[in-house]
């Protein structure tokens, strides 16, 4: 948070000082106990709140390297390697589609889960770092299935069906590195993110930030993220940057944070505060019933989304695209 903090709460383990310095301002998000009506408001806003107290995955806040490795089967799981501390999304379906060479920025090894946790005790600096991003799914141990049954899938559900969501699509395990960090990016879906270990800085911008954080073309393998380096701005290539704000908040065990559909998020494993694990509630959004007018500004992304589709379909050649995007605009919807 930009601004200064006052005495550091005793429960709280981290201060600013493990908060990145970065150039836009941030304004704090609101955190409720999910009994508060304000809390329940925000989620019918599509607006990020952390929730307290949710017991949403109580029985998974020991799930910890150690019980994780006795009770996550034998399978091998999805991890991704990186040189540096950011682990950014690339679509491996599209790289085939896209002609210009691209160099993935991570790699992916699947492997157990004690060998991960044996690359992640036995990190030295320059080694490549670890993150595990593995969908739930039936080949998990026992324990953790009884886990997973747990959780307060009532609450769930009525959040579910008050806000008209569509189904859940999945549950990603993250397990990561202290200093880890997905880069800004936004999904298609409603997410529950919750806080099992450790600290992670959440920073999130609206929809409508869309003209200052510049995603990929929607072809490109890195569709949906940000061109954007926050730790090397480029206000050159990138003049909207000028005026980026954004909301944070840093989740602990516990804590669960609504990341609404289409909302651009950071997301960084605190340094210093040992790995952190975290699993999110995917949801795909519901029927628009009536549309209503003025749109809103993620129905204006997903038309955009719509028309980048389409027209590459038609011209079948990106650099086509905003050629003709640009004869379009330039000089008569200016
Ligand atoms: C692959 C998903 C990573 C996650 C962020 C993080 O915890 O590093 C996220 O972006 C999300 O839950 O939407
Ligand atoms: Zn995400």
């Amino acid at each position: 948070m930009n601004g200064t903090t006052d005495t550091v709460p005793a429960d709280q383990p981290w201060d600013e000082s493990h908060l990145s310095k970065y150039f836009f301002h941030t304004d704090p998000i609101p955190r409720l106990s999910c009994t508060d009506p304000q809390a329940l408001q925000l989620i019918a806003q599509e607006k990020p709140v952390v929730l307290t107290d949710t017991k949403l995955c109580d029985t998974a806040l020991k799930w910890d390297l150690d019980y994780l490795a006795a009770n996550m089967g034998t399978e091998r799981y999805m991890v991704f390697l990186s040189k540096n501390h950011k682990f950014k999304y690339y679509d491996e379906a599209k790289i085939k589609l896209y002609k210009t060479n691209f160099v993935p920025p991570t790699r992916r090894l699947d492997m157990t889960f004690s060998e991960f946790v044996k690359k992640l005790r036995d990190w030295k600096p320059g080694d490549e770092r670890v993150y595990l991003q593995q969908g739930l799914n039936n080949t998990v141990g026992q324990g953790i299935v009884v886990d997973f049954l747990q959780f307060n899938w009532q609450w769930l559900n009525i959040q579910q069906k008050t806000n008209n969501w569509g189904p859940l699509t999945s549950n990603l395990l993250l397990v990561g590195m202290e200093g880890n960090v997905t880069p800004v990016h936004y999904d298609e879906q409603q997410n529950f993110f919750c806080q099992l270990v450790g600290y992670k800085r959440c920073i999130l911008f609206a929809p409508e930030q869309y003209e200052r954080l510049y995603p990929y073309p929607v072809y490109h393998p890195h569709d949906r993220q940000s061109q954007v380096d926050f730790n090397e701005p480029d206000l050159e290539s990138f003049p909207g940057l000028e005026g980026l704000r954004g909301v944070e908040a840093v989740v602990g065990p516990g804590d669960v944070l609504y990341i609404p559909m289409y909302w651009w998020h950071q997301i960084e494993s605190l340094p210093c505060l040992g790995n952190t694990v975290s699993v999110n509630f995917w949801y795909k959004g519901g029927p628009t019933e009536k549309i209503e007018y003025p749109l809103k500004p993620r129905q204006k992304l997903a038309i955009m989304r719509n028309v980048e589709k389409m027209l590459l379909e038609a011209l079948k050649e990106p650099a086509e695209v905003g050629s003709l995007l640009r004869s379009l605009v330039l000089g008569r919807y200016t």
